[in-house]
């Protein structure tokens, strides 16, 4: 069961994971519009969440290219989709980031630092509150990547780090809930044709050096200034970064999901009789998540996420 902008949908249990990702598709777009997006699957034990996320569970982890019949899920296609989206509009051309942390017993837990001595679980993380006051995981690493294959390689390196215990009802059951942080950064540029100059008409190395001028700015820019100023040394007027942040959960997550964002609830039930009462108390947290009022979903403003996080030394 999906719902998303207030549109609910319900799937049954042999309903393809082409089918299900069709929701999430179209948040992509938003997402490079610079919009925050939220996808997290609820449900209790064994009624599929990492199998609508991650797909089948394997030694492997989940491995693309996808062929068409894949019972891949909503993340490995996610990775495809938006690089798929990415090279349609070179223009644009915005940086990923990505870091995954795993929320156990209460504690955070970085799976992508590298300062992990015995490389078998991730490393523990503090919770900051920000002046502005939001809250922020010290020192999370997070790692650029250029294609979906380099996305999946990071998201299965974190997945073998990951507590699991059997459950009454789950032999490879996860405990803990994983968010995957996928950041976009787009230069924001001040007309369309600047738009399009932006990178196209530099040679990579020339916009990364631009990109980098442009962070520190953001980062003084978000202390005081207020109006978006060009970037010393771009003759194309191009401004500011646009962050925008897709978070991808399995197993919820509350504490991670932004105010602004666009947020898409996947609630996974059991078609089992046996599970009846745990299907009602899903269903009933489904109930009282709809009737959040939220609010629209806004987008970035320019610079007003630019702190961004970097793999400790
Ligand atoms: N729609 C489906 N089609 C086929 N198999 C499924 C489907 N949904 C779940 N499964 C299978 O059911 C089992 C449990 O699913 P999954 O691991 O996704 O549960 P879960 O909700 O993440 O459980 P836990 O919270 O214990 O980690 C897995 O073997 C998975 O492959």
């Amino acid at each position: 069961m999906t719902w998303t902008s207030g549109q609910l949908r319900v799937y049954g249990p042999a309903e393809s994971q082409s089918a299900v990702f069709g929701d999430v598709c179209p948040l992509l777009t938003s997402l490079l519009d610079g919009y925050n997006i939220c996808v997290m699957a609820y449900g209790q034990t064994g009624s599929g969440k990492s199998y609508t996320m991650l797909g089948p569970h394997s030694d492997d982890g989940p491995v693309l290219p996808l062929d068409p019949q894949s019972d891949l899920g909503i993340i490995p296609r996610v990775a495809e989709e938006l690089f798929r989206l990415i090279s349609e509009n070179p223009s644009r051309n915005p940086k990923v980031e990505v870091s995954i942390v795993e929320v156990y017993n209460n504690d955070i837990f970085d799976l992508l630092a590298k300062d992990s001595i015995a490389a078998v679980s991730g490393v523990k993380r503090e919770v900051m509150t920000a002046k502005d006051g939001r809250t922020e995981v010290a020192l999370l690493a997070s790692e650029a990547v250029g294609s979906a294959s380099k996305l999946m390689e990071l998201v299965r390196g974190g997945l073998q780090l990951r507590a699991k215990h059997p459950t009454l009802v789950h032999a490879d059951s996860s405990r803990s809930h994983l968010i995957i942080t996928v950041t976009l950064t787009t230069a924001a540029c001040s007309n369309s044709t600047a738009d399009q100059a932006c990178s196209a008409t530099l040679p990579r190395e020339q916009t990364e050096a631009g990109r980098a001028g442009r962070a520190g700015r953001s980062r003084r820019a978000s202390q005081g200034a207020s109006a978006p100023q060009p970037v010393p040394g771009n003759p194309a007027g191009c401004v500011e970064q646009v962050q925008a942040r897709l978070q991808l959960v399995d197993l919820a997550g509350s504490e991670c999901i932004g105010g602004d964002a666009k947020l898409l609830v996947i609630l996974c039930i059991s078609p089992s009789q046996r599970h009846l009462a745990q299907t009602l108390q899903g269903l009933g947290f489904g109930i009282r998540a709809r009737q959040v009022q939220r609010g629209p979903a806004r987008k970035r403003p320019p610079s007003s996420q630019t702190e961004g996080k970097r793999r400790p030394d």
